[in-house]
């Protein structure tokens, strides 16, 4: 699904964040990245959905070198990921439902096809019931909920999520997690960047570890996580 080929970025003003990455992310499997504060997590990421361009080395995303993405296409190399921040970046002056219509608006989906889409979406995180509701009048793990109904309303076959436990408590983190599992069982391909190094270890899954911008281990590639 994902595979990163000596992969360098240097940010404007000198700083590289990645230093030479590689690993592959087989389509259908769910993995963890991890590291310390600065080491390179989002900036892998964001090189995945193109809201950065590598320095150096090649990012291929479901079999296509995505250094060949013009900029005017990004819009469509997006429509195959599903991305959540830890923020979640919701309009607070929207309700549930639009918030979580906007991808599908925004694809061109018609009218009558959205309210069932929506609908899908915000049942599989357990939020049907909210959806008039203001993301104000949520707690954090159901905004949480809200940002991953908007990152899956479009079926990607690829959710990339930045910290998406950031501000939960331990037992809203490990719904958050549980509820990635779910969309990974069936069969969409997840990387999820966390520093919960507890979490991480519960939910057994392979993890990437990042140190000021080199891998300095990757389970995908050892061989007790093969199939
Ligand atoms: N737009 C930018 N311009 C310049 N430097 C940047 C930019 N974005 C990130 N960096 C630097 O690149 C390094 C890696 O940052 P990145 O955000 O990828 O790390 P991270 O592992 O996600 O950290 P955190 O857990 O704190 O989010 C940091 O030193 C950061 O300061």
């Amino acid at each position: 699904m994902i595979e990163f080929h000596q992969v360098f970025k240097r940010y404007e003003g000198g700083h590289e964040a990645l230093k030479g990455v590689s690993f592959e992310l087989p389509a259908g499997e769910m993995a963890f990245l991890t590291g310390h504060s600065g080491a390179g997590k989002s900036t892998l990421l964001k090189l995945i959905a193109l809201m950065e361009r590598p320095t150096r080395g090649q990012v291929i995303l479901d079999g296509q070198n995505i250094s060949k993405v013009k900029d005017r296409h990004i819009p469509y190399h997006r429509r195959k990921i599903g991305m959540i921040f830890q923020d979640h970046r919701l309009l607070f002056d929207r309700t549930v439902f639009d918030n979580v219509a906007l991808p599908l608006i925004i694809a061109g989906v018609s009218d009558r096809e959205i309210p069932k889409r929506v609908r899908a979406a915000l049942d599989k995180v357990g939020l049907l019931s909210k959806e008039k509701q203001l993301p104000i009048q949520l707690s954090g793990g159901e905004q949480q909920r809200v940002g991953i109904a908007r990152a899956v309303v479009n079926k990607p076959p690829l959710l990339l999520a930045d910290e998406p436990t950031g501000n939960l408590d331990p037992e809203l983190s490990a719904d958050i997690m549980n509820l990635f599992a779910e969309f990974n069982q069936v069969g969409v391909s997840v990387l999820i960047a966390s520093h919960d190094l507890a979490l991480i270890a519960r939910m057994r899954h392979p993890v990437i570890t990042l140190k000021e911008g080199r891998t300095i281990r990757n389970e995908l590639a050892e061989a007790a996580f093969d199939e």
